[in-house]
């Protein structure tokens, strides 16, 4: 397991990471979020070992990342933000060159870049020079490196920006495959990344910790948690719909796209606004609850934290 201890970095007179303390386990798929000079890559250098803390510290498997660098190093897979930038190799040669870097020989070499490639399904272009390949497999070969030797740890930058809705489709599900044994933490700003692949997310703001649980728990934080929205041809009696128990408000959508009725925290709504509908006789065309909006819950949480 990773656990980040009161883990500061401080520049100057400039606190980037402010006693960062949360732990992450084996299997769990963890969003690292945050604004712009959050704090995010900051903290990533610390636990990747090419910056030293200013106080506090993480530990990877109980090698703290102080005094056993090397070590804790060794357990981590890494995929910077971008592509490899070795455009001109092949892909075998770039993964057999990587896996020499790590130390691996002869046959051993080999069969490390073939596991690899099969992982992230790469065979069919193994022979191809990195610059020809589409932005999804390239993506494909910056975690084969991430993941050729086998690191019980896997950082992931940004692991799908830039990719078509199909190309990120694919890389989160080989995300998804490779972290059934693994700790994943995905430092990312796209928010549906969370839904799509996270088990939980750590939201940080100006260094510290804003927020921390599953992407349920923070999408119940939003205020259109539970929300009803209906769309109908018929007027809606807004004011019987404001009087339902357990309604917050009503808020009207752009046209044609109908009323939604907000809930207070914890009450669901779903249940009587049903049964005022039926009640009334209205043709209601489409009716929809919502789980809440993540991007809502991020910019409250990290409102005038943007640096
Ligand atoms: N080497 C450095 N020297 C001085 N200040 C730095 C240094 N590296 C980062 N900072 C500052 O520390 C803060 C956190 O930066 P960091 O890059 O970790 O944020 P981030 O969350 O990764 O942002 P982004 O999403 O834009 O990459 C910022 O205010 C940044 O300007």
């Amino acid at each position: 397991m990773i656990e980040l201890d009161k883990l500061t970095k401080r520049f100057a007179q400039h606190t980037a990471v402010d006693a960062l303390s949360f732990s992450v386990q084996p299997g769990e798929v963890l969003g690292f979020l945050g604004p712009n000079g959050a704090g995010k890559s900051t903290t990533m250098k610390m636990l990747t070992g090419f910056l030293a803390p200013t106080s506090g510290t993480a530990r990877l498997f109980g090698h703290d990342i102080r005094t056993r660098t090397l070590q804790a190093q060794r357990l981590i897979g890494y995929l910077p933000e971008g592509a490899p930038c070795y455009a001109d190799m092949t892909v075998r040669g770039f993964l057999e060159f990587i896996a020499e870097v790590r130390g691996y020989r002869g046959a051993d070499r080999r069969a490390r870049v073939a596991a690899a490639a099969a992982q992230v399904e790469l065979d069919a272009v193994l022979g191809q020079t990195i610059e020809t390949l589409s932005k999804g497999f390239k993506r494909r070969v910056g975690l084969a490196q991430a993941i050729l030797h086998d690191p019980r740890v896997l950082i992931l930058d940004e692991p799908t920006d830039g990719l078509d809705p199909n190309q990120k489709h694919q890389v989160r599900q080989l995300i998804q495959g490779l972290a059934r044994d693994k700790i994943v933490i995905v430092s990312t700003h796209i928010l549906e990344e969370v839904t799509a692949v996270c088990t939980r997310a750590v939201v940080i703001a100006r260094g510290r910790l804003v927020a921390d649980g599953t992407p349920y728990e923070l999408e119940s934080r939003s205020r259109y948690h539970q929300a009803v929205t209906l769309v109908s041809d018929d007027p809606l009696d807004e004011i019987a719909l404001a009087a339902l128990p357990g309604v917050a408000g009503v808020e009207r959508n752009e046209p044609g796209r109908g009323i939604t009725v907000l809930a207070k925290p914890g009450a669901v709504i779903f249940p009587p606004i049903s049964a005022l509908i039926a009640q009334q006789g209205w043709a209601v065309k489409e009716l929809d609850v919502e789980r809440g909006r993540l991007d809502e819950v991020f910019r409250t949480l990290t409102r005038g934290e943007a640096q």
